[in-house]
């Protein structure tokens, strides 16, 4: 498999400010350079896979395709035990056309109704394409369970309605070293590091 040189440039294949924010303190520590896939003006491509590593790859091969450059993108959600693990792939799509993160959190809510089950859980697959088409995916979980009402002002999406395991705090009363530390995407992050990066 062919890794990442220190000093690469690649493209960051995602228009999430949230996420793209969490990048860029993840990546502060490597000798990699990036560049938004919204600073060069790349198109948003359809997700129409129904898995997490199936849409890492339409989004990272598009934009390693329409850069020339290697692409890493990511594809993560919400997945909720009592709603056998809706949102999941459909997590954006939730908030509805402007992807508003309240109605998806209140229609999460609304959906789990009077169940006692809270388990859920977060998870994010991130794909290294390269301009001629290979892909290498790796994917990271964070367990934990719902909390209703949402709590807390940092981080972004479902973050205020997710306890992760062991924490008394959501992930949005974490600062954002915190979550990264334990996070889906920390977790999934570390392993592109060991996998996809020469050290
Ligand atoms: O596809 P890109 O351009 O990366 O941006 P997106 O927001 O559409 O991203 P996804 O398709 O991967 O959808 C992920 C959804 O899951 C939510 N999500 C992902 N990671 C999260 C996290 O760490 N904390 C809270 N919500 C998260 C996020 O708000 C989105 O609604
Ligand atoms: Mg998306």
């Amino acid at each position: 498999m062919r890794r990442l040189s220190r000093g690469s440039k690649i493209v960051l294949a995602s228009h999430n400010a949230g996420k793209l924010r969490e990048f860029s303190t993840l990546l502060a520590e490597s000798d990699i350079t990036v560049v938004s896939a919204g600073e060069l003006n790349l198109p948003e491509p359809e997700e129409t896979a129904d898995t997490f590593v199936g849409n890492s790859e339409i989004k990272a091969l598009a934009a390693a395709r329409a850069s020339g450059l290697p692409a890493l993108a990511d594809d993560s959600g919400f997945c909720v035990s009592a709603l056998d693990g809706q949102p999941g792939v459909y997590s954006a799509r939730w908030g509805g056309p402007t992807k508003d993160m309240t109605v998806a959190m209140e229609r999460v809510h609304r959906k789990m109704g009077e169940t006692t089950d809270h388990g859920a859980s977060f998870v994010a697959a991130l794909c290294l394409a390269w301009p001629d088409g290979e892909t290498h995916s790796v994917v990271g979980e964070c367990h934990g369970q719902t909390v209703w009402p949402p709590r807390g002002e940092h981080g972004h999406g479902y973050d205020p309605m997710f306890r992760p395991e062991g924490e008394t705090r959501t992930f949005a009363e974490m600062d954002e070293s915190e979550k990264n530390a334990i996070s889906h995407r920390g977790r999934a992050f570390a392993l592109f590091l060991k996998e996809c990066v020469e050290n």
